[in-house]
């Protein structure tokens, strides 16, 4: 089966956060069970600058007034087609926001123009390849489908994986007319309470409706979780669908590694040492047994820094340690800085994206705190699962699927991976550490939860298995 998938990052070219890993890391998962995936991207100078000798395929002389071309290109295994067109996305700034973190005013166009390319492959531009199916992450991505709708070739099948629902791609109406689609479609699709939403028109016009875990797909049908789109989303369960993420576990194998101080396994944890001591230096923290906490997110209110900025004082308190890698939110970043300054040798903070700080303070650190508020997958705690750092998360969707809780009958059982705490308050928080700080000095305790962290399948293969099962059945239907 051939999927054209279209995604706004890919790891490992450009990537801002998870989707970048996801999109990137399914199609070499789908590759083995006879699906060939290619990745529609934008051709952002991260892009054009890493691919080696991109093949020009064609030219699209006007997307929504835009002259862009079509190139081909492999990159570790991804078989990628790169729309470029410089006027859109050769930007000094990131994929989304320019140098001073604002959106580009023109995200509107810099979307719609890859999805309208997206929307012309699927109907069949390329003379050697038709995809079956089409695959769009995200409000990106998500005007594809509806430009599908609208076109007058066939319909191909299609599936719109929402990553995040809290980014849904809102612009004002007065773009509608520049979209080039029939006035019908801004009520059918588009019309958002008097604005227009790529998400919505995704969810309306795809055919199927997936997200990153089964807790989140239930979730998003609450207005506490929907964020406005959750009546929506109801109309559509019978296409709703929630699969789990897997992570690339040749990238993330603490044995093999590179960039850890020490490769190990769950048959050698005593080399998890060097890691640790490497970490201690790079934040420069006091030597001592005490356990070490680490953060690894984007500092924002979703992910429930603000909390830790709360409770940081009490978790030096206990004697504890923590890191903390991220960047975001300029009030959180203020606030968890200034509450590190006042701990020094107790509390290190890089404000960076730093992958391959993200690798070692996994390896490093024996714990790792996911206090997000909703979290549709999240992929930090699934590497932590994978390199021994126990996850403390917050119950909620994607945490709430992928970390077993050292509750009496999972530590009974040799079942616990990891501790799970709700709600999401800063005093729920703080029991929770103190719950992890009692497992910690449990040494026997806590070495088996590693190990049996270590031996979750965090792997994509169940994953990409159930979204073959999924394309299939689409695919069947559009027959
Ligand atoms: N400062 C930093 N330096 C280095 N690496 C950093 C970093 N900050 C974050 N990262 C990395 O970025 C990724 C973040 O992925 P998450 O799944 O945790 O959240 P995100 O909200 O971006 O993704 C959304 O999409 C994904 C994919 O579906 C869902 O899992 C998730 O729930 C949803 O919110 C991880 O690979 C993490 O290691």
């Amino acid at each position: 089966m051939k999927i054209l998938s279209v995604a706004s990052e890919l790891y490992p070219l450009i990537k801002t956060g998870g989707l970048a890993d996801v999109a990137g890391a399914l199609p070499l998962a789908l590759a083995g069970l006879g699906c060939e995936t290619r990745t529609l991207i934008p051709g952002y100078p991260a892009v054009m600058k890493t691919v080696k000798a991109p093949k020009k395929l064609m030219e699209f002389p006007d997307l929504l007034g835009e002259h862009a071309t079509l190139l081909h290109a492999k990159h570790q295994g991804l078989d990628l087609l790169i729309l470029d067109s410089p006027p859109l996305y050769q930007r000094s700034g990131g994929p989304y926001l320019d140098g001073s973190a604002r959106d580009y005013a023109d995200n509107w166009k810099r979307f719609a123009v890859l999805a309208k390319a997206g929307a012309e492959i699927a109907a069949g531009a390329l003379a050697h390849w038709e995809p079956d199916l089409v695959h769009v992450h995200d409000w990106q991505a998500a005007l594809v489908p509806v430009f599908m709708r609208y076109a007058d070739a066939p319909e191909k099948p299609s599936l719109i994986t929402i990553h995040n629902i809290a980014f849904q791609g809102q612009f004002s109406a007065a773009i509608f007319p520049s979209l080039g689609l029939p006035a019908h479609a801004y009520g059918e699709a588009l019309e958002y309470y008097g604005t227009i939403s790529y998400l919505k028109g995704g969810i309306v016009t795809a055919h199927a409706v997936s997200t990153v875990s089964p807790s989140y797909a239930e979730e998003i049908l609450t207005p506490e979780f929907g964020m406005g789109l959750d009546g929506l989303i109801s109309s559509r369960t019978a296409d709703l669908f929630g699969i789990v993420n897997g992570i690339d576990i040749d990238v993330w194998n603490p044995e093999t590694d590179k960039l850890l101080a020490s490769n190990y396994g769950a048959g050698s944890l005593k080399k998890r040492a060097a890691n640790r001591a490497a970490l201690t230096k790079r934040f420069e923290l006091d030597e001592d047994d005490q356990p070490i906490f680490c953060v690894i997110s984007r500092l924002t209110w979703q992910k429930g820094m603000d909390l830790l900025a709360e409770i940081m004082d009490d978790v030096v308190a206990t004697g504890a340690k923590l890191v903390i890698l991220g960047s975001g939110d300029s009030a959180l970043e203020t606030a968890l800085l200034t509450g590190a300054d006042r701990h020094r040798g107790r509390v290190g903070m890089s404000i960076a994206y730093d992958e391959a700080l993200s690798h070692l303070m996994q390896a490093g650190s024996d714990v790792i705190l996911v206090p997000s508020r909703f979290e549709p997958c999240g992929l930090t705690q699934l590497y932590a699962l994978r390199y021994g750092c126990i996850p403390l998360v917050a119950r909620t969707g994607g945490l709430a699927d992928t970390v077993i809780d050292a509750n009496g009958a999972a530590l009974a059982a040799g079942a616990a991976t990891g501790l799970q705490f709700q709600p999401v308050t800063a005093e729920q928080l703080r029991r929770a550490i103190r719950r992890t700080l009692r497992l910690f000095n449990d040494r026997k305790t806590w070495t088996r939860m590693q190990k049996q962290g270590m031996k979750s399948d965090v792997s994509w293969t169940r994953s990409a298995a159930a979204y073959v099962d999924l394309y299939q059945r689409l695919a069947q239907k559009g027959q």
